[in-house]
Parts: C-alpha cells; structure tokens; sequence
C-alpha cells in the first residue's frame, strides 16, 4: 500500500475559525478515513456546516491545518487547487440548484466547467448520472420548480457526482423530506458510497441516517470534537450534549426503527 493510500481523505488539525469575537471551532482536529461515511452531529448553531465550509475551502480559518486527498491549499499554488476541487462534490443544505437551468442542465453545470468535452458526450454523462441517482430521462428535461423535495436532493447528488468524485460533502441530506423518502435517500447514499468507492462527509441531524449509513461518528460541542467513533463509541459517550442526544428518546424510535429495517 502506498502513502497516498493508507492517509486520511481529509485531515483537519487545530482548526480555529470565528466571525468577530465569536470562535466557533476552537482548535478542532478530525480524520475522514477513505471510503467511509462520517457523519458529523452537534448542537444547532454549533459549528458543522462551519467546519464543512472551511474543509472546502468557502470560509477562511484563523488557525490549524486542512489537508484533502493529501493537499494543503496554504501550501499549494491556485492551480493544484483547482485541480483538486475537482475531485470532491457538494450538496448543500437546500439542493442549491439554478432555477432557471433544467436538471440536466444543472448536473452538466460543473462538467461544463471543469471538463472539456462535447455536447453530446456532456449530455450523455449527464443522464447516467441522473438515472445513478434512480431519476428518468423524462425528468431531465424539467426545471426546479418542478420537483418534489426527494427529487430535488437526487439532482443535487446527481450533480454532486458529475465529475466521478472521491469525496462527497453532504450537508444535511435528509433534512426537509418525509421518513420514507429519507430512508431512500440514505440507502441510495449507502449504495453510491458502496459501489463507488467515496469517502462521505455528512453533516446531519437524522438519528437514521447515523445509523444506517455512517461508518463513524464525529459530536461537535464547544467548538471541538468530543466524541468520533462508531455508534457504539456515541452511545457510550458521558458528554452531556452527545449523551442526551444519542442516548434520548428520539435516539432510542431511531434504533428501534433502525433495527426494523425501516
Ligand atoms: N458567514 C458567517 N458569518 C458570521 N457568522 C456565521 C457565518 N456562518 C456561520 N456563522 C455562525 O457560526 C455558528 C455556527 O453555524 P453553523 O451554520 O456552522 O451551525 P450548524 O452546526 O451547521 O447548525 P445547524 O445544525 O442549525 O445547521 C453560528 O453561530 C452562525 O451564526
């Protein structure tokens, strides 16, 4: 095995970002092993999509070190960076798709960017990527506005995957969509992470979701990581925010269901 891969996908250590007098992770330092799904849980306001923002590189940090697929952006020229932005994808909290732009045109978008290619072939990769996600030709062909939540997240995923990525960011998959359509979402994020190899980083608040598609764990509270491990390691945790979340009600119809195949 070489270095390259046998080192984290994502390596942050002694991360310190704030806005103004506000330091809202404080010397924060985390692993992403390749090919596993970490989910990252904390407190609303508590820092996750802060982290996520910072770790791609969309909000500055005032100390510490992010390494991806063995980059230090602070080390490398603008070139290497754009090089390796091309080798993760993101889905934001509420899909952030272009309204005016059709799904396929929107799951193109980054192919049209990074990739010189044909229309044709563009066009092509786009519709495989759609129908990856479990979405139709005929979709492909509709705006936005058009789609219901569940299908909104797909087309965000689709595009998150249009240039075949090692590492997907997702930020709060699940959030917006009824039980049912969350579980599907999870087994499909289950099946890409399987068959494609990604490491995923998740940001979430879906007890289901961590127990049904995390490999580890990452509890964010007072601006660190207080716990980081499989579920076992969170339901054995005595952090009072990771206790009362994993080991609450909710924590315990989520298992329950989880258990029940559901
Ligand atoms: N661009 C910004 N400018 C100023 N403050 C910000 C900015 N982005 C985030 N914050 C602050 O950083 C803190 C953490 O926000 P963040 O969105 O990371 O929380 P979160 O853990 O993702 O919460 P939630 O679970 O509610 O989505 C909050 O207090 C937020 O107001």
């Amino acid at each position: 095995m070489t270095a390259a891969t046998t080192t984290p996908a994502i390596r942050v250590h002694d991360l310190t970002v704030g806005f103004g007098d506000q330091i809202v992770l404080d010397h924060l330092s985390l692993d992403v092993r390749r090919g596993e799904v970490l989910g990252v849980v904390g407190a609303s306001g508590g820092g996750k999509t802060v982290l996520m923002r910072t770790i791609i590189g969309l909000l500055p940090k005032r100390g510490g070190s992010i390494t991806i697929l063995d980059v230090d952006r602070d080390h490398v020229q603008p070139e290497a960076i754009r090089l390796i932005e091309r080798r993760w994808g993101i889905l934001f909290q509420q899909g952030a798709l272009f309204s005016s732009l059709t799904v396929r045109q929107n799951v193109e978008f980054p192919m049209r960017e990074y990739l010189d290619i044909s229309d044709g072939l563009r066009q092509e990769v786009a519709l495989a990527k759609l129908k990856m996600v479990g979405l139709s030709a005929s979709d492909a062909e509709k705006f936005p506005a058009e789609l219901s939540g569940g299908m909104t997240k797909r087309v965000a995923l689709a595009r998150a995957l249009a240039l075949d990525p090692e590492i997907v960011f997702l930020d709060e998959p699940t959030s917006g969509l009824d039980p049912i359509s969350a579980g599907e979402f999870d087994a499909l994020i289950k099946t890409l992470q399987q068959t494609l190899g990604l490491t995923v980083f998740m940001v979430t608040h879906d007890l289901d979701s961590l127990n049904t598609v995390c490999d580890r764990i990452a509890a964010l509270a007072d601006g660190k990581v207080v716990a980081e491990g499989p579920m076992s390691v969170m339901l054995a945790c005595e952090h009072p925010w990771v206790k009362s979340y994993f080991q609450g009600k909710r924590a315990r119809d989520a298992e329950a269901s989880a258990s029940r195949g559901h």
